[in-house]
């Protein structure tokens, strides 16, 4: 049986699983993997690991869960939707970091996207810019559930994807300090669209897998907010653990929904 190109899974070592979680951090697929193991009882066991690609399965309610990472933007995360598609998976959770542009919404809190603005290039590959990016809405819910069982605070809305993270996200710490034209002003604009944060594969993930007829999810943990670019090591602590927390939950619901 061949493995598929980059993730180096086939269709037989994934078992079955009709479920894929997708962290962009590789090392955040056996964080994944082991919270998942210790909330249900579970095994997990790691299946390949090939460039940004780390792929783990477990078991959720006698439904297999594949987790495989995207690695940074759309790009990449393309490839695993596709590759995943492929093998058979139906439906994909990105499991994310992002940061918050409103001000109401705190590091720790998780978004739900149910819409992304598709301010990424990958996406335009597969469907014309004019189709919507939009979230699942079996997904969405297992997702709301999911952080209120774990008494999250969540916020429900519309995301928005860059393909970079400095000047596409109109960063003042980029290395070239003149943010170009086009960026110049965008987060204003985006806070006015009521658009809740950014971050950068979520339109990617959502535009494939609507347009493929699948189901496509994203739920992110706050990191940073505008006005305080730099992610620290608690920053970062607080909105994977609780973003974590929330996706676990957040299976029970879906594994109901799907079994
Ligand atoms: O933490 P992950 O899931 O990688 O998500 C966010 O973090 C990366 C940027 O630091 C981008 O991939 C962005 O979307
Ligand atoms: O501000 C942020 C935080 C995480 N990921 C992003 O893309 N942007």
């Amino acid at each position: 049986m061949d493995n598929v190109y980059h993730l180096d899974l086939n269709s037989k070592n994934i078992q079955g699983a009709k479920i894929a979680l997708l962290p962009g951090d590789p090392f955040r697929s056996q964080i994944i993997a082991e919270s998942i193991s210790k909330t249900y009882g579970t095994g997990n066991e790691r299946l390949a690991w090939k460039r940004e690609y780390c792929s783990y399965l477990t078991e959720v309610s006698g439904q297999k869960i594949l987790i495989t990472s995207t690695g940074i933007g759309g790009p990449s995360a393309s490839i695993a939707v596709d590759e995943l598609a492929q093998l058979g998976i139906q439906t994909f959770i990105r499991v994310g970091t992002s940061g918050a542009i409103q001000e109401y919404i705190d590091i720790g809190d998780v978004i739900i996207t149910t819409g992304a603005v598709r301010l990424d290039g990958a996406s335009t590959h597969y469907a014309p810019i004019e189709y919507p990016a939009v979230a699942n809405h079996e997904i969405i819910y297992s997702l709301i559930e999911g952080a209120k069982y774990s008494r999250i605070k969540y916020h429900v809305g519309i995301t928005a994807s860059s393909d970079t993270f400095y000047q596409g996200e109109e960063r003042s710490d980029s290395f070239r300090k003149y943010t170009l034209r086009k960026f110049q002003g965008i987060t204003k604009e985006l806070q006015s669209l009521n658009v809740l944060n950014y971050e950068m594969e979520a339109s990617t993930v959502l535009t494939l897998t609507a347009s493929m007829g699948l189901k496509g999810g994203c739920i992110t943990g706050v990191v940073n907010k505008r006005g305080m670019e730099k992610i620290t090591e608690q920053c970062l602590k607080t909105g994977e653990t609780h973003l974590i927390k929330a996706a676990i939950a957040s299976l029970k619901y879906l594994t109901d929904l799907s079994g």
